[in-house]
């Protein structure tokens, strides 16, 4: 079984948990249901297109940082120039919780999207009732049919979607209400990272879509090369989580590319 399948499989667990402990109507009486959203695909031409992510360990890094605090480094994202945020809510994989977009929400205005792995209408729901703008679906582990009916659900409760492809096949997932595509240099399988392969993807999606390139993105170069390429947006979270002071290496990375 690859990481991916056993993160899906312990996922359902976990959900059916979270259920059977909070029903959808209690989620409902969040004072974050009803809120406007900020929108990524405005904010994304506004500000420098980086969207800064809190992530404290993966499964294919380990711990990249456990000493920050997510509102110190959130904070400093948002002053230094992201133009979003994402914050990792996995808990078992990702050493991450949805406390860590709930503790955050009301000191930052930018977008916040909520980084996880959906497959469940319930955690929808969930990602709207802790103040999330974005959801993240994974074409790799969901269907077209799930990709449209989750987007259609995202749209009900005033959530973004940013569909994440990693291959040609997953082409299939991109429906006309998606907001953005992003495509994954990183493949979720083995961690390979391929910003080549990224490129010629992003050369077959439909025109008008907003393109963000996502992880693995590790210095000035790789991310001018895929400026250059034409992508939007720029999800970065190891380059600036490894340091101990993540807002400050995203000013600087800032200042030296000159967006
Ligand atoms: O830390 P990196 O290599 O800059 O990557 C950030 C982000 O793209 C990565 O965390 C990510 C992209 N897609 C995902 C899906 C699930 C979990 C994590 C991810």
């Amino acid at each position: 079984m690859n990481i991916l399948d056993k993160i899906i499989q312990r996922k359902k667990e976990e959900v059916s948990f979270s259920k059977s402990n909070t029903s959808v109507s209690a989620l409902k009486e969040s004072e974050f249901f009803g809120r406007e959203n900020f929108s990524l695909k405005e904010s994304l031409k506004k500000r420098s297109g980086i969207i800064a992510e809190f992530k404290r360990q993966s499964p294919s890094k380990g711990i990249i940082n456990d000493t920050v605090s997510p509102l110190e480094v959130v904070s400093a994202y948002e002053k230094f120039g992201a133009s979003g945020i994402s914050v990792l809510t996995d808990r078992d994989f990702f050493g991450g919780s949805s406390e860590d977009i709930l503790n955050v929400r009301n000191s930052v205005n930018i977008p916040i999207l909520r980084k996880d792995f959906m497959i469940d209408e319930y955690q929808f729901y969930e990602a709207k009732s802790i103040g999330a703008d974005v959801i993240l679906l994974i074409a790799a582990c969901l269907s077209p049919q799930q990709v449209s009916e989750f987007t259609e659900l995202s749209h009900e409760l005033g959530l973004e979607v940013l569909l994440e492809i990693h291959t040609e096949e997953e082409l299939k997932h991109i429906h006309k209400n998606i907001d953005l595509v992003g495509i994954n240099n990183r493949n979720l399988k083995d961690f390979k990272v391929d910003l080549q392969h990224s490129v010629n993807l992003k050369n077959q999606l439909p025109k008008d879509i907003l393109s963000v390139a996502e992880s693995g993105i590790y210095n000035e170069e790789d991310f001018r090369y895929l400026k250059n390429e034409g992508f939007d947006g720029f999800l970065m979270g190891e380059y600036f989580m490894k340091h101990e002071d993540p807002g400050k290496k995203l000013a600087e990375f800032i200042s030296n590319t000159g967006i």
